[in-house]
Formats: C-alpha cells, sequence, structure tokens
C-alpha cells in the first residue's frame, strides 16, 4: 500500500504581510526522491521548516510521518534527518566525536557510527577535527550525521551545491542507496541534471505558487515541442525542420540516420517557467 510521507493541503505563509507560499498543496510517498526546485527565495527553506516543525503555517495542512506537523513528537523527531547549509555542528571535536553526540541523542549504537562514516567514505578520516574538513567532507560528515538514526525522511536541502563532480556523484549514489533501503528524500537542488538524475517526482515553486509538478520524464514530454523536429543525417549534420509531411519529404534524403522530436533539458523548461536562471 503506498503510504504518504509527506502532505502539504492548501498551505499559506506570510512574513511581515509578505507572501512566501501561497495555497501550496503537495504529497510525497513512501520511498521516493522528491525534488523541490525553484529560483532563490522561492520559498524552498520555508516549506522545509514548516515541515520539520520549525516555523508554524498561516493557514492550511501540513502532515509528516502521518502527524499534524504541530504535534511532531519525539517519535517522528527520531525518524526524520535534515541537512542545510544551517546544519551546526561541532568544528574543535572530531569527526567521530560529532557523530557520537547525534547516536547518544538518538540512543543509537556506536556500530552505527562506522556504517555511516563508511557510507559516506569518512571511516579513514574519523580522526580529524571538524573544522579540517574540505566543503564536500563537512557536506558528507553531516550526511552522515543526519543518517544515523537510519531516518524514514531525509530533509536534504542543496545538499551538492559547491561540491566537486565527484563527490556530488558519489553523494548522488549513497541517495539512491538509501531509496533503496526504503529512506524517503525530499530534496531542494538548483542542479536541474541532479534532479532528472534522482528524483521521481518534482514540485516546481516560483514567488511561493507552486507552477508546475510531476515526474522528470513527464514534465520534458509535457514540454517537448513536437511540431519541430531534428533530422541527422550519416555524416552528423543536423537539421531542425517542422514536423509536416512536405518538410519530411524534403529533408529526410537517402543520408537520413535518424529523426528526433525536440526534447527540452529540465534546466530549460525551468527558465521558461520562472524567467530566472
Ligand atoms: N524569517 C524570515 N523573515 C522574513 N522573511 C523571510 C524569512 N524567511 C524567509 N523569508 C522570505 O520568504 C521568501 C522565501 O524564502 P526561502 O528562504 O524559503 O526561499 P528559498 O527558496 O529557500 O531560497 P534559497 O534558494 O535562496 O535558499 C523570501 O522572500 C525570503 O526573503
Amino acid at each position: 500500500m503506498t503510504y504518504e510521507i509527506v502532505s502539504m493541503k492548501k498551505v499559506n505563509k506570510k512574513f511581515s504581510g509578505k507572501t512566501a507560499l501561497e495555497n501550496i498543496s503537495f504529497s510525497i510517498l513512501k520511498g521516493e526522491i522528491f525534488g523541490f526546485l525553484g529560483p532563490s527565495g522561492s520559498g524552498k527553506t520555508t516549506t522545509i521548516n514548516i515541515l520539520t516543525g520549525q516555523l508554524a503555517q498561516d493557514s492550511g495542512e501540513a502532515y509528516l510521518l502521518g502527524k499534524a506537523v504541530s504535534e511532531l513528537g519525539r517519535n517522528e523527531f527520531s525518524n526524520m534527518g535534515i541537512v542545510s547549509d544551517t546544519s551546526g555542528f561541532y568544528e574543535k571535536m572530531t569527526v567521530y566525536k560529532n557523530l557520537l553526540i547525534y547516536a547518544k541523542l538518538h540512543g543509537v549504537l556506536a556500530i552505527e557510527i562506522t556504517n555511516s562514516l563508511q557510507n559516506v567514505g569518512l571511516l579513514e578520516h574519523q580522526n580529524k577535527l571538524a573544522s579540517e574538513l574540505s566543503t564536500g567532507m563537512r557536506q558528507r560528515m553531516l550526511l552522515a550525521r543526519a543518517m544515523i538514526n537510519r531516518p524514514h525522511i531525509l530533509f536534504l536541502d542543496e545538499p551538492t551545491s559547491g561540491l566537486d563532480p565527484y563527490t556530488s556523484k558519489k553523494i548522488h549514489q549513497l541517495l539512491l542507496e538509501l531509496q533503496k533501503q526504503g529512506t524517503t528524500i525530499f530534496l531542494t537542488t538548483h542542479d536541474m541534471e541532479e534532479a532528472t538524475l534522482l528524483c521521481n517526482k518534482l514540485v516546481l515553486l516560483n514567488k511561493g505558487v507552486l507552477i508546475e509538478s510531476g515526474n522528470p520524464k513527464e514534465l520534458i514530454a509535457k514540454y517537448t515541442q513536437e511540431s519541430l523536429v531534428i533530422i541527422t543525417n550519416d555524416v552528423g549534420k543536423q537539421t531542425t525542420v517542422p514536423f509536416k509531411k512536405e518538410s519530411l519529404d524534403k529533408y529526410c534524403l537517402d543520408d537520413t540516420f535518424s529523426i528526433h522530436s525536440c526534447e527540452p533539458t529540465l534546466s530549460q523548461i525551468f527558465i521558461r517557467l520562472t524567467g530566472d536562471k
């Protein structure tokens, strides 16, 4: 049976009279990687803060792990993990001790620290001071810490922002592995390639309003310009022509190798819908 881990119904939030979220509704099923996309200031962090009980909405309903967010308790907090750029850590402590504090807080065995560090490839750095870590290593430490209690849901606010492609790829593999184990992941990202690669479902937010949703393939199909096709000949020369009989008769010659519809990338769809970069 599918189980809604997260849902929002007609949620509104204003700060000093200025709208941050307007009538937001969506739901996330168990085991999904859910992409929450939008330009800077569109309301992504506000949404995470509401769902994790750090901020109250003005109106509408929000549920996490079957409970209204205003009623989240020990059980729900011990089943969620959060990584954001405001996630603090102890710089003067080793990586291991940073995780030990969390392990004790959550009442989990020390072996979980080793497992978690191994998962993010930081086991050999466990005795390093947190202040000595690179940005990518710090991000992986925060991820390891958020995973230590094996949460049912992980909120990741731009987890690969500023990381090199190799470290980002490692984190992507880890997220897909977590998903296989049944973890639900709420991911905000500015990286459209990452969203296309990882997410089962996406929501696109602009100025606090939900403007599009669906899975990446559905969205790309929806915005594919069916009226144009690209004809490639056998030496790789490409010609874009209207998808009409007379054009095809004229341009599909003996040297035609393939005919493809013009598929936009998620990034192009994003820019088209938000008018932003
Ligand atoms: N505590 C606050 N007080 C006043 N305004 C706020 C507060 N938090 C957020 N806002 C405003 O609400 C809107 C949404 O902000 P939010 O941080 O949710 O955006 P975001 O999509 O997470 O942006 P980014 O991608 O830059 O992190 C912005 O206009 C922001 O200035």
